[in-house]
């Protein structure tokens, strides 16, 4: 039986992280062990697909930035294109794992299986997950059923969607949670079952095309919570942002300090997202705002840092918010 070929594209993190004991598991450095080393200390991978490594970047994922996505998502295309590669596995910090999923979902135009791993104990540490994780994504890569269901996030033997992962614990192994709509299946066999996709448009269902963009544009976000007021917003703007994230309160209400600025920024041109740091649920249009009036788009499910993706993404199309919260419904 033809095994399938599988790139391991290598970005740091935990999963290539060491710690100065066994028992280690905070406190230590992410991002010291190379591509190769990731690989050769998984010796079964070779059983499940012919692997091969690329460092792409060698970096903690907080530091990750927008010039860091459109340079992985351009490599991730082009390796994609060629026939000799059935899928491909991106070893990344967890911390901003989900956003790079979820990029990648919306910008790769291939079919073929994407894979995100991560881990959260450093390789040196007892019991570290990175190798185990490591395995089930080059499994999933290989395999047919991962072909056109997105980009996928596999931690903990679990099968998760880029849309809807979110890292939900600081520092305990099973960190990685789609809460509410579910997680798409398991690794176990081995083998990677699905058992559900998600209805939202990905990769080569998108409208998206980063092929000649060097930059995206500036999508800040800001926090809400009690006491306060429009300082950040105002500044952000100042700074230059084209966009605003609003993670409000509950259902994305709207401070009565913040309010009044949110309303001056949109009719100056900046484009108002109002999403939710609650976690779950949809966000209402004309619900704790009314939407229509103040020329405002909801971010309908995604949490803050997605909807950052999106909107940024979708503003390299259009600044109209009736087409932009038609892509808000779409992806
Ligand atoms: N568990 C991790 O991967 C966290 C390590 C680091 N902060 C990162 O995101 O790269």
């Amino acid at each position: 039986q033809k095994l399938p070929n599988v790139m391991i594209l290598a970005t740091g993190g935990t999963i290539a992280g060491t710690g100065a004991t066994s028992t280690t598991t905070v406190g230590y450095t992410a991002a010291t062990v190379g591509v190769q080393q990731l690989i050769n200390a998984v010796p079964e991978l070779r059983k499940v697909a012919n692997v091969s490594g690329e460092q792409v970047f060698q970096i903690a994922s907080e530091s990750m930035t927008n010039e860091h996505w459109l340079t992985l998502g351009k490599r991730v295309n082009t390796l994609l294109a060629q026939p000799n590669v059935d899928g491909i596995v991106i070893t990344h910090g967890t911390d901003t794992l989900e956003e790079t999923a979820y990029f990648l979902n919306l910008v790769v135009k291939s079919r073929k299986p994407v894979v995100l791993v991560g881990a959260m104990r450093p390789s040196t540490a007892l019991s570290a997950d990175g190798p185990i994780n490591l395995y089930n994504a080059v499994l999933i890569a290989g395999s047919q059923d991962a072909v056109g269901k997105g980009v996928l996030v596999a931690l903990g033997d679990q099968i998760h969607s880029a849309r809807d992962v979110t890292k939900a614990n600081t520092s305990t192994p099973d960190a990685f949670k789609t809460a509410e709509l579910g997680m798409m299946g398991y690794v176990q066999g081995p083998k990677a079952h699905f058992y559900r996709v998600s209805t939202r448009k990905h990769t080569t269902e998108t409208e998206f095309d980063i092929s000649s963009l060097n930059a995206l544009p500036q999508v800040d976000i800001v926090y809400g919570y009690a006491n306060m007021n429009a300082v950040a917003l105002n500044a952000f703007i100042a700074a230059g942002a084209k966009g605003i994230i609003h993670a409000g309160t509950g259902d994305g209400s709207l401070a009565a300090k913040v309010k009044p600025d949110l309303i001056a920024a949109r009719k100056s041109g900046t484009i108002i997202v109002r999403s939710s740091r609650v976690g779950q649920g949809i966000l209402a249009r004309n619900g704790e705002a009314n939407d229509d009036e103040l020329d405002f788009v909801v971010a309908d499910t995604l949490n803050p840092q997605k909807a950052r993706i999106l909107l940024m993404l979708a503003m390299t199309k259009t600044s109209n918010t009736k087409e932009l919260q038609r892509m808000f419904y779409t992806y």
